[in-house]
C-alpha cells in the first residue's frame, strides 16, 4: 500500500512537471509568432483600368484573372514572404480608380502606409499625366517623404499600342524619387518582375525596420511585445 501511495505522489509530480513544460512551450510558441508576423501595409493607387487589381492578384496569387470589376473601396490580399530568414506578411491594399468608389476610405488607404506603387498603363497616356494628382492627393494625406514609392508602368504586353515612352516614365520617376518598373500582370514571363515591385518594397522596409524587442510583458500568462524600430541598412536586393 506504501509503495502504492509513493507511485501515486509521482504521477502527480510527472502532471505537475508537464504542465509547467507545456506552459513554457505555449509561451514561448507566441514569442515566436509574435516576432514572425510583422506586416507591411503596401497600397497601390492610379486611375481606374490600369490593372492594379491584376498586378496585386499576380503578386500574391500567382495568376492573371480571367475577369476583373472595378473595385469598390478596397481589396486587402496578403502573401507571406522570407526576406533573411524572417517571415514577413506583405499586405497589399488594392485601392479603387474610380472616384465615387473611393470617395469615403481614401482616408484609411493612407492610414499607417509602409509604401506606395503608383500605377499608370503604358497604352493610355491620360493615366501618366494623372499620376501627378495621385502624387499629390498621396501627400496631402501626410504620407511621410521617407515611405517608398515605386512607379510600375503596366500592359507592356500591348506592344503596338503603348503611347508612354520609357525614357518620359523614367525621368518622371527620377524626378519623384522612385524606381520605374515597365512590366505586364498579364504576360506570365513578367510574373517575376511583377514580385520584384513588392519585393523590392519588402526589403526596403525590412532594412530600415528592424525591431528592437524592449519589454516582454506577461499578461493572464500571454506574452505581449512592445515593438520599437531603428535604422539599419542592410537590405539584400
Ligand atoms: N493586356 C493587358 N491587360 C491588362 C493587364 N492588366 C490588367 N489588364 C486588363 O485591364 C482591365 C482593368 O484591370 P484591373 O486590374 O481591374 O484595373 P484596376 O486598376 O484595378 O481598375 P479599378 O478597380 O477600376 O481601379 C482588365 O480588363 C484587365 O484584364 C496587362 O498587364 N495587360
Amino acid at each position: 500500500a506504501a509503495e502504492e501511495e509513493v507511485e501515486e505522489e509521482e504521477g502527480t509530480d510527472n502532471e505537475a512537471a508537464q504542465s509547467i513544460t507545456s506552459s513554457v512551450e505555449l509561451s514561448t510558441s507566441s514569442l515566436e509568432l509574435s516576432i514572425q508576423t510583422r506586416i507591411f501595409k503596401i497600397i497601390v493607387i492610379g486611375d481606374s483600368n490600369v490593372g492594379k487589381t491584376c498586378l496585386t492578384f499576380r503578386f500574391t496569387g500567382g495568376s492573371f484573372p480571367d475577369k476583373t470589376e472595378a473595385t469598390i473601396g478596397v481589396d486587402f490580399r496578403e502573401k507571406a514572404v522570407e526576406i533573411e530568414g524572417e517571415t514577413i506578411k506583405v499586405q497589399v491594399w488594392d485601392t479603387a480608380g474610380q472616384e465615387r468608389f473611393r470617395k469615403s476610405m481614401v482616408e484609411h488607404y493612407y492610414r499607417n502606409v509602409h509604401a506606395v506603387v503608383f500605377v499608370y498603363d503604358v497604352t493610355k497616356m491620360a493615366s501618366f499625366r494623372n499620376l501627378q494628382t495621385w502624387i499629390e492627393e498621396c501627400n496631402g494625406h501626410r504620407v511621410s517623404a521617407s515611405v517608398p514609392r515605386v512607379l510600375v508602368g503596366n500592359k507592356c504586353d500591348l506592344v503596338d499600342q503603348i503611347q508612354v515612352p520609357s525614357n518620359m516614365a523614367l525621368k518622371f520617376a527620377d524626378s519623384h524619387n522612385m524606381l520605374l518598373f515597365e512590366t505586364s500582370a498579364k504576360d506570365p514571363r513578367e510574373s517575376q518582375n511583377v514580385d520584384s515591385i513588392f519585393m523590392s518594397l519588402a526589403c526596403r522596409l525590412k532594412a530600415q525596420k528592424s525591431l528592437l524587442y524592449r519589454d516582454v510583458e506577461r499578461e493572464d500568462g500571454r506574452v505581449r511585445l512592445t515593438q520599437e524600430t531603428e535604422t539599419k541598412s542592410n537590405c539584400p536586393c
